[in-house]
């Protein structure tokens, strides 16, 4: 089955809602951060992008929409909270008229209620679209990686997946070709079950196939994790990295944008390994797996005959699997990388974590 008109709705959204990020990036106020009742920040292009993708979604497919998103309007319909909602308002629509394809103008209730039609519950019937409207918000903050993902269920599995990639340069950003002249940056990268991975720049001019590294000596692979160290246990995968025999110090970046620059072979290896506890959300892994795998997990035949795409499971070896709501059921954390350097990095997880868990 193809997904093509999906896809096309799919990076036409996430282009528009990364465009309305930048914007906002560029001029963040103080007072367009909140925090959450989990104290994790979020902002107005968060809400804007969600609100923004979900309208754009719905006008394209609006026979039995479903939308699992990260944020609510429960907090912006608190007291207080008007002003923000009418920025947020404004920014949503000033991204409709500067595309030129829409001539409508939305009401603050209207955005308000485009960001809760991503209360869906998900699961194994159906379709249904997955967004993270800003993944990695404390990079966003900080002026560094974030990624709007946005991603399509089908009975499910992860059929498609888009990754707009604002702040990635278009260049390698690890090894020989880190320092090159060309800094241009924003990267969208985007995938169909079974059509391998593709990336443009943002403003959509060109396009090229990406493949994940094919380094096979882990003396010569370099590795992503999060950011932030209370996202994934950087002691742990420096344990890893180094029964590997990785060699390059870690590279630490914020979101999805790991799995896009993954996916083009920027490194070779992805650890993430959160604290006990923690559940995985499948906003924050449905377009970043399948833009590294170029491919559905659950295809079994192009999962082990493909040599190009990557390998996303748990720290068990299981596939993730979307199918089981808005949270992904796995054991400890996830690994990614390709089809060779796999059981290595498999048995060095496994070995470290049995360390790990001997030592507690
Ligand atoms: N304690 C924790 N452990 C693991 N992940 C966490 C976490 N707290 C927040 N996150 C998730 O980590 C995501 C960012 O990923 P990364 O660590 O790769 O930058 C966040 O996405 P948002 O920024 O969309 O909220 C959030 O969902
Ligand atoms: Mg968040
Ligand atoms: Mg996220
Ligand atoms: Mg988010």
């Amino acid at each position: 089955m193809s997904y093509d008109k999906e896809l096309a709705a799919a990076k036409k959204a996430a282009s528009l809602a990364a465009r309305l990020c930048q914007k906002v990036q560029k001029v963040l106020l103080q007072s367009d951060v909140q925090s959450k009742n989990n104290r994790s920040p979020v902002t107005v292009a968060d809400y804007g992008s969600q609100a923004l993708v979900s309208f754009l979604l719905q006008q394209e497919f609006p026979a039995g929409f479903s939308l699992i998103a990260e944020e609510d309007s429960k907090d912006l319909r608190k007291d207080g909270a008007q002003e923000i909602v009418e920025r947020i308002t404004k920014l949503v629509n000033d991204s409709l008229t500067s595309d030129g394809s829409y001539s409508v103008t939305l009401s603050t209730e209207d955005v308000l209620k485009a960001i809760d039609s991503g209360k869906s519950e998900g699961g194994s019937e159906g379709r249904h679209w997955v967004l993270d409207p800003i993944d990695g918000t404390k990079g966003f903050l900080r002026g560094d990686q974030y990624a709007v993902a946005l991603a399509l269920l089908d009975r499910g599995k992860v059929v498609l997946g888009v990754l707009a990639c604002p702040n990635l340069p278009l260049t390698c950003i690890s090894g020989a070709d880190r320092h090159s002249p060309n800094n241009e940056v924003g990267c969208l990268f985007f995938a169909e079950v079974g059509g391998g991975t593709y990336m443009q720049p943002l403003d959509g001019s060109s396009t090229v196939k990406v493949q994940v590294s094919a380094v096979e000596n882990p003396e010569e692979a370099s590795f992503f994790e999060s950011y932030e160290a209370a996202h994934s246990m950087h002691d742990l995968s420096s344990l890893i990295a180094q029964k590997l025999g990785v060699k390059a110090p870690p590279v630490r970046m914020d979101s999805q944008v790991k799995y896009g620059a993954l996916s083009r072979g920027d490194g070779a290896i992805y650890i993430r390994l959160p604290r006990k506890g923690y559940r995985e959300k499948i906003w924050d892994h449905a377009a970043g797996s399948i833009v590294v795998s170029g491919m559905d997990q659950f295809h079994s035949v192009c999962y082990f005959l493909s040599k190009a795409g990557g390998v996303v499971t748990d720290a068990a070896g299981n596939p993730l699997d979307f199918s089981r709501g808005r949270y992904l059921d796995l054991d400890t954390g996830i690994i990614v990388t390709n089809q060779k350097l796999m059981p290595s990095l498999f048995k060095a997880v496994r070995e470290s974590l049995e360390e790990k868990a001997l030592s507690l």
